[in-house]
């Protein structure tokens, strides 16, 4: 028999994503040993009420409401909470003791951005969030490796899966905006506060990230231009495929070509008519799709499980790979 060293995992957070994770890093922890060689600990799970009803049956000793101590001694922390605070901190402190951290939270990241990546960069721990952006999608780790070389022109895309799965239903099947938003809430698509679906702010925080990485600059998020689909009328959406068009709430950032201005960067969220015949209009329900444009590359699309689905499994594969590599 392998034996593995052990790695300590700590996890904040068990709603949608993180129950899953857990149950994932449980249920398959000899698989993800043999892949990483290491062992996978899964050491605690930190939430705000331990009487709460999870998606997925947990052993009920592995949970604490003590974030600041599972965090101690931990070598991987998998922050899963969302929201600026308590997440900014713990993640200091997890970063602060040595730990590699782990990350869905592009709320987070689009408004703290620089400040944890100087903390994880002075004790050189590493800070993952592969998840925050398109869901299973990877799409961190080719902006930032794999195009280095490369000039990126372009990026757009579907980076929400709530408002992408409202617009399919508000287009084929007349469902109203609120009916539909529903239905994506219970199917645990949408944010804590939908209104960072619906009005955009959670695709404008995709966009600063997929900015920054793409430009090699930090684009805050007010500079991002933003617009949410609740002004996207039903009969606007009729009207829009009548005339051979689907309604895409997109990402939109771009490298200005304007010589005077050769380093800007420009990004912003807004609906838009996509042509019935471009690849984006077959993006359907919670489904995302990021085009890149590149200089040397030329246009590559990358396509996916964009938000929940399947109670989660998309998310695990974009939360669990990089640390695996880590380890
Ligand atoms: N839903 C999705 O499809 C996706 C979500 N994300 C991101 O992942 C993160 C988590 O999202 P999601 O799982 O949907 O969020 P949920 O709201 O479903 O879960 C949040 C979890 O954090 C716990 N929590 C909240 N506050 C505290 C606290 N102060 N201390 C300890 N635990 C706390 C909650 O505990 P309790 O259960 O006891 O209330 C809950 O278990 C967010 O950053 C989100 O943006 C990223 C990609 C997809
Ligand atoms: N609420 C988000 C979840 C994933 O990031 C979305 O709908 O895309």
């Amino acid at each position: 028999m392998i034996e593995y060293r052990n790695v300590k995992v700590a996890l904040l957070g068990a709603g949608s994503v993180g129950s899953q994770v857990a149950r994932l890093l449980l249920e398959q922890g000899e698989e993800l040993a043999g892949r990483a060689g290491a062992g996978l600990e899964l050491t605690g799970i930190a939430v705000r009420d331990l009487d709460a009803q999870r998606d997925v049956e947990l052993p009920r000793d592995l949970f604490t409401t003590d974030a600041e101590s599972l965090i101690l001694g931990s070598d991987i922390v998998v922050e899963l909470i969302g929201g600026i605070e308590p997440a900014r901190t713990l993640i200091l402190q997890a970063l602060g003791s040595g730990a590699d951290v782990i990350t869905g939270n592009k709320a987070l990241l689009a408004s703290h951005g620089p400040e944890l990546f100087e903390a994880a960069e002075q004790v050189g721990a590493q800070l993952y969030y592969e998840a925050a952006v398109a869901g299973a999608i990877p799409i961190i780790r080719p902006l930032r490796e794999s195009l280095a070389g490369d000039r990126i022109l372009r990026v757009m895309g579907i980076v929400n899966g709530t408002t992408n799965f409202i617009l399919d239903r508000m287009d084929t099947l007349g469902e109203s905006l609120e009916d539909a938003l529903e239905q994506a809430t219970a199917l645990g698509y949408a944010e804590a506060d939908p209104t960072a679906d619906i009005e955009g702010y959670d695709a404008a925080q995709k966009a600063t990230i997929l900015a920054s990485l793409a430009f090699h600059t930090s684009v805050p998020l007010v500079a991002v231009h933003r617009e949410g689909i609740t002004g996207v009328t039903h009969e606007q959406v009729v009207a829009a495929r009548k005339a051979g068009y689907v309604v895409k709430l997109l990402a939109i950032c771009e490298r200005l070509l304007d010589e005077e201005v050769s380093d800007g960067v420009a990004a912003r969220v807004h609906p838009a008519l996509v042509p019935l015949g471009h690849p984006l209009a077959a993006v359907h329900g919670a489904k995302n799709a990021v085009f890149v444009e590149a200089e040397a590359a030329g246009d590559l699309m990358f396509y996916g499980a964009g938000a929940g689905e399947s109670r989660r499994r998309p998310r695990f594969s974009a939360i669990s790979c990089r640390p695996l590599a880590a380890t």
